[in-house]
Order: C-alpha cells, then sequence, then structure tokens
C-alpha cells in the first residue's frame, strides 16, 4: 500500500465541477464540490479484499468526491413494498447512520409531470424518461454529502439498471434504443464515477407477500401493479443477488428473509445489526 506522500501525489488533480451560472435551480444536490481524480494506470483494476478505498480509487482512475471515500455505504435492496422504507426507519434511530431513502417523491413530480405514473400507464412510451431520471436522480443519491459516517441508502443506481431498466427491456415495453442509449449512459457513469457500495443488504420476500404490502400501502400509482410484475422484479433480484448469474455485483450481500410479520423483521435487524454496522470496516 503506497504511503501518504505517494497517496499525495496520486490524487494531485482536482477538478472543481461547478453550477453553470444563469442555471435553473434542480431539486438535485447542489453540484459545487472538490472532486478527486485518481490516476489511470494500465494495469487492469483489479480489487482485494482489505485494500483501501483511496487506493481502489487511484487504481481505476475515476472521479471520486473528496472525504466520502472514506464512509461505509450499505445499500437496502428488495423487491416494491418488500420492507425497505420501515427498515431504513428502524436503522435511521442509530447514531452515526444516516439514511437516504429512495427519491419516489422526485418520480412522481419533475416540474408538475408524473413520470412514474407515465411509466405504469405506457411504459413502452414513458419507460426511458421515468429510467432517465431515475438514474439521474439515484446518481445524485450515492454523490450527496453526508455527515455521518455510515451511508444506508434505500436501492441503489445499480438496482435501477439491472433490475427496473433490464425488467421493462426484456418483458418487450422497453425499445432497444432506449435501453441502449440507457446503458451507454449508465456504462459511461459506472466507467467514470467512482460509486463505492460496501454492503448490499436483500430483504428477500415472495412476490405475494409484496402484492399484500402493495396493496396496503395504496400508492395511486401502483394500482395498477399485477403480481406477475413483482413475480420479474422478484427474479432478476434473485438471479442478481443469489444466484449471481445476471450483473456484477459492486458489493458483498446480507439476506434477510423479510416475509414475517414487522415485530419479528425488527427482531432481525436487531440480530443482524453488527453484521450491518461491520460494513464499515471492510
Ligand atoms: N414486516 C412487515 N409486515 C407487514 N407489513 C409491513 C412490514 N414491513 C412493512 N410493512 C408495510 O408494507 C408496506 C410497504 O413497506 P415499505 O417499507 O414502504 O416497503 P418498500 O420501501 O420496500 O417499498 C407499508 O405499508 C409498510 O407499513
Ligand atoms: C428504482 C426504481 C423504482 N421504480 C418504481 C417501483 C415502485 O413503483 C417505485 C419505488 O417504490 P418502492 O416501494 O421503493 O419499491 O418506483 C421504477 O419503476 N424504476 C426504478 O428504477
Amino acid at each position: 500500500m503506497p504511503g501518504t506522500a505517494t497517496r499525495g501525489m496520486l490524487f494531485g488533480r482536482c477538478v472543481k465541477l461547478l453550477c453553470a451560472h444563469g442555471a435553473r435551480s434542480s431539486s438535485l444536490s447542489p453540484s459545487v464540490a472538490v472532486w478527486t481524480k485518481g490516476l489511470r494506470t494500465p494495469a487492469a483494476a483489479t480489487f482485494t479484499p482489505g485494500q483501501s478505498r483511496a487506493v481502489r480509487t487511484a487504481v481505476t482512475g475515476k472521479l471520486v468526491r473528496n472525504g466520502e471515500d472514506k464512509k461505509a455505504v450499505i445499500c437496502i435492496e428488495g423487491n416494491i413494498a418488500s420492507g425497505k422504507t420501515t427498515c431504513l426507519e428502524y436503522f435511521s434511530k442509530t447514531s452515526n447512520i444516516e439514511v437516504l431513502t429512495e427519491p419516489v417523491s422526485k418520480w412522481r413530480n419533475v416540474r408538475g409531470h408524473n413520470p412514474l405514473a407515465l411509466m405504469y400507464q405506457d411504459p413502452e412510451r414513458w419507460g426511458i424518461t421515468l429510467q432517465t431520471y431515475v438514474q439521474l436522480t439515484m446518481l445524485d443519491r450515492h454523490l450527496s454529502s453526508i455527515a455521518a459516517p455510515i451511508r444506508m441508502m434505500e436501492r441503489s443506481i445499480f438496482s435501477a439498471k439491472y433490475i427496473f431498466v433490464e425488467n421493462l427491456y426484456r418483458s418487450g415495453k422497453m425499445p432497444e434504443v432506449d435501453y441502449a442509449v440507457l446503458s451507454e449512459w449508465f456504462d459511461w457513469i459506472t466507467t467514470n464515477i467512482s460509486i463505492p457500495v460496501d454492503l448490499i443488504v436483500y430483504l428477500q420476500t415472495s412476490p405475494e407477500t409484496c402484492h399484500e404490502r402493495l396493496k396496503q400501502r395504496c400508492r395511486e400509482e401502483e394500482k395498477v401493479i399485477p403480481l406477475e410484475y413483482l413475480e420479474s422484479i422478484h427474479q432478476l433480484y434473485e438471479d442478481w443477488l443469489i444466484k449471481r448469474t445476471s450483473a456484477p455485483l459492486p458489493a458483498p450481500v446480507l439476506v434477510i428473509p423479510a416475509d414475517h410479520d414487522l415485530q419479528k423483521m425488527l427482531h432481525h435487524y436487531e440480530e443482524n445489526r453488527e453484521k450491518i454496522l461491520s460494513a464499515s470496516y471492510l
């Protein structure tokens, strides 16, 4: 591992990304930030366990937001209405953890438009619109500054692509050109920007449980979701996080069975607390 002086040299190239004057105000995080670019080396980026995040970034040459590379990132993944928000709420009471829920309110209202509702009404036409905005807002969540040493996020830019975009495309509801454009964006982002994740917590539910919880939550846009849609999302999650056959894993996975009632789930969260929080030492 390089010493402090070497690391200083590796991180010597700083760039400032500043908001353009006169740009329309946005509901995203302010983009004034200091970024560091790791040194690009011809060597292939191979990560070994225990290697520090700083060194990995130096090897890959990705843009990294200063300071954020030292924080632990835990992503809570699972099907629609599997209990992710409830899990985040539980851990939000822990000091040292800052929780970042999915920006669903933005997906329901971008300058007066509701791309989430439009997508469910006509996925062929509006899938690309929603997923472009999901990708942007998820990236914004990953890059936002937090004060606490541990960041717990609901889903990730990875599941938006590997689960939801993939589902639209495979079910024939996203034209190939839309899928290609979204994939190009995703590949550019993940190649050039450091999006570290230290642990994925997968709340594993049956699609039937999610269907029940979804009906109980009663979000207007989601009233049209049939059980088959949740089955497809479930299958994609299982392929990605359990069988590990579909897409790369950005982090180790901790599986928590999540079909149980609320009281039992809170007990499971408590039982797994140490394992989850130890992500900060990875
Ligand atoms: N273990 C549970 N048992 C029964 N209902 C639950 C449980 N966990 C969450 N719920 C309820 O199910 C609905 C979906 O939960 P939520 O946490 O919003 O899921 P997600 O964030 O994954 O979409 C909510 O109405 C919530 O109160
Ligand atoms: C990430 C992502 C989400 N959605 C949809 C799926 C649900 O209707 C909401 C998220 O609600 P949840 O209860 O937190 O699962 O957004 C989508 O269509 N595309 C996506 O990439």
